[in-house]
């Protein structure tokens, strides 16, 4: 039982130390200067404090003689000059104390920016999505930039706590060497000893309530999300349409409820009771020194006694003051170490894949195989099963199925955002993992169903399709009209340049079907610029009917040589296809052109029929 104790008890110190050296290896990215002035700083403010109190001591002690002397004599001389070292003293710790504040300010706000760097290149860095779509290190990522946005606790407080803390045990130790001094060393340890027990006390609880803030993470981003959703446009139009808001409020207050219960309740546990303990314990030994020095105070000067009583009154004042120093330490350090974790979890992913093998990705001219490829998402249950697949390079693959089929976890393989977990994928027999990542990806152009909509001109949000040709304006101009959305740009405030974001200055907002339009032109500019495979994800969903109509024809022709994979629900898009291929359970249940599956009457020639028959229904007028 010892034993076990001792283990967590020395795991636990250890584990303190290691997140401890981590900050302090964070001082540094704040300017070393900086950091070596901040700590003179720190070292002064301990070491004022212990000027004035025996300053004033000596001062008090003097006065007699000096008043006895009379304001000519050496006394009298010497009392002022003591007076003004104390007052001295104090003059410069109200002016150090602003400075160190301000100084502190820079340090954290400078280490906090090194602290964002980091956690954007991590979450950058990763070539996939799998540690973007992995909920821990999400959280991690989460608490993490909560904290560094926020900046009460974050590294960078954490960081100027840690240097508070010099000026803390700076004061302690001089405090306690005049009470040894004057009065008695074994009373100087037993307050030194008091100090430090309510200050490991007090960490302790501070510990243990970070732990617990970290625990409560998922209530946390419920309670953001919830916040977000009842300020957020994106689903006003709902709440206030179906009369949500009771439902919101409702569920925000539970959910706050449940987050804040157990915080107070370890509140409770962790701050009062070890507060209430550690008092007493103070209490008992001021008390004993305060009797003893007032048994013996007939053998103390009265600069003795003045000094011992105030300096065991500054050592018990310090006591209260650690904290200030402690919680953002405390919670700062597990914010820190939130963003290493996810660092260490985006590199972990990293490692998975092996280096390329080949200097580039060739055009493809034969075929791209998914060959005996199984893939599931941690903790569920596998999306693909030995999945073969081929697709011709050069023409137009249609690939259908129904919700939940795997058909943007195709593309998503294919993109190389998720590796498969068994098989390969081929582009002329070739596995696609040989090639350098970004050559492989300058060779896709791919418009997920859920695309980007960048706060940027409508020219960036088609030129992103092909980063390095932003400058093309020809090619952009081009491809916007190809697509059909010259109109619309035309009318638009400053035309190609218009910000699409309604609170920039200029700024325009597009309709869904606008949005599309960019997204197709931005597939096609990557087109222009190297891409040989163009991937669309739903690409008319958003289309009105006679848009939709000339979609295929249209983009068929700018596509012309290129290799198409087209992912709809919508028929009438996908009929057109050279290949048309049906996902069902993880493998491909059927594959032909729109003619010969018919002909064949299995699941596409079903799912065709449903919505042909509802068409029908609809233009015939028999729906309702
Ligand atoms: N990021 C993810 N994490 C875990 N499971 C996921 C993730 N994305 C998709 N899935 C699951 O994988 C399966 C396939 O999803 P996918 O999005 O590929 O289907 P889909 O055929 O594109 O569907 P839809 O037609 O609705 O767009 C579904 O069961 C889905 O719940």
């Amino acid at each position: 039982m010892g034993g076990t104790v001792f283990r967590s008890w020395t795991g636990t110190a250890r584990e303190q130390f290691a997140a401890r050296r981590g900050i302090v290896r964070l001082l540094p990215r704040a300017g070393r200067s900086l950091v070596a002035a901040l700590v003179v700083v720190e070292l002064l403010l301990g070491c004022l404090p212990v000027v004035f109190t025996v300053a004033t001591a000596v001062v008090l002690g003097r006065v007699p003689a000096a008043v006895d002397a009379g304001p000519d004599s050496g006394a009298w001389r010497s009392l002022v000059a003591v007076f003004a070292v104390a007052a001295g003293a104090f003059v410069a710790r109200q002016v150090l104390s602003p400075v160190e504040r301000a100084m502190g300010e820079l340090v954290t706000r400078r280490v906090d920016g090194r602290v964002v760097d980091e956690l954007m290149a991590a979450s950058l860095r990763s070539p996939g999505l799998g540690p973007l779509e992995d909920q821990r290190a999400l959280d991690a990522l989460r608490t993490a930039a909560r904290e560094v946005e926020f900046g009460v606790q974050s590294p960078g407080r954490a960081a100027t706590g840690l240097l508070a803390l010099i000026a803390r045990y700076t004061e302690l130790t001089g405090c306690a060497v005049a009470v040894g001094l004057v009065f008695s060393w074994p009373a100087a340890a037993a307050l030194v000893v008091t100090v430090l027990l309510f200050r490991h006390g007090q960490r302790g609880g501070l510990r243990r309530y970070a732990r617990t803030r970290s625990r409560l993470a998922a209530d946390q981003r419920e309670i953001d999300y919830l916040r977000d959703l009842a300020g957020g446009a994106a689903a006003g139009k709902e709440i206030r349409v179906f009369g949500l808001a009771d439902w919101l409020r409702q569920r925000l207050r539970d959910t706050h409820l449940r987050y804040l219960g157990p915080l107070w309740a370890e509140r409770r546990r962790i701050y009062l009771w070890p507060f209430v303990r550690f008092s007493v314990v103070a209490l008992t030994v001021t008390g004993v020194v305060f009797a003893v020095v007032g048994a013996t105070a007939g053998e103390l000067t009265l600069t003795g006694f003045v000094l011992v009583t105030t300096a065991t009154l500054g050592l018990l004042r310090l006591a209260e003051h650690y904290p200030e120093a402690d919680l953002p330490t405390a919670i700062g350090m597990r914010a820190y170490d939130a963003v290493r974790r996810f660092a260490e979890h985006v590199d972990g992913h990293e490692e998975q894949l092996s280096p390329p093998r080949r200097p580039t990705a060739p055009e493809p001219v034969g075929t791209i195989r998914f060959e005996q490829v199984s893939f599931g998402y941690p903790g569920r249950r596998p999306v693909f099963d030995r999945l073969d697949l081929t697709i011709p390079v050069g023409r137009c693959t249609a690939i259908v199925g129904v919700n939940g089929a795997g058909k943007t976890t195709l593309v998503k393989l294919l993109a190389r955002l998720h590796e498969p977990t068994g098989g390969r994928i081929t582009l002329d027999g070739v596995d696609i993992r040989e090639f350098p990542l970004d050559a492989w990806r300058t060779r896709l152009g791919v418009i997920f169903q859920d695309f980007a909509r960048y706060e940027a001109s409508v020219a960036d949000n088609v030129g992103l399709g092909a980063v390095a040709h932003l400058d093309d304006r020809v090619g952009i101009r081009e491809v916007v009209d190809s697509v059909g959305l010259a109109p619309a740009v035309a009318r638009l405030p400053r035309g190609l340049d218009t910000p699409l974001a309604r609170h920039l200055t200029d700024g325009a907002e597009l309709s869904g079907g606008q949005w599309q339009r960019v997204a197709l032109a931005r597939a096609l500019f990557a087109l222009r610029h190297g891409a040989r495979v163009v991937v669309l994800d739903e690409p008319t969903a958003s289309l009105d009917v006679r848009a939709e109509a000339g979609f295929f024809a249209g983009f068929a022709a700018l596509a012309e040589g290129a290799t198409t994979v087209l992912i709809s629900h919508r028929f009438s898009t996908v009929r057109h296809a050279d290949l048309i291929v049906v996902l069902e359970h993880g493998r491909v249940a059927e594959q032909g052109g729109h003619a010969e599956l018919l002909a064949r009457d299995g699941r596409y020639a079903e799912l065709f029929r449903l919505q042909a028959d509802r068409f029908v229904d609809v233009v015939e007028g028999r729906v309702g």
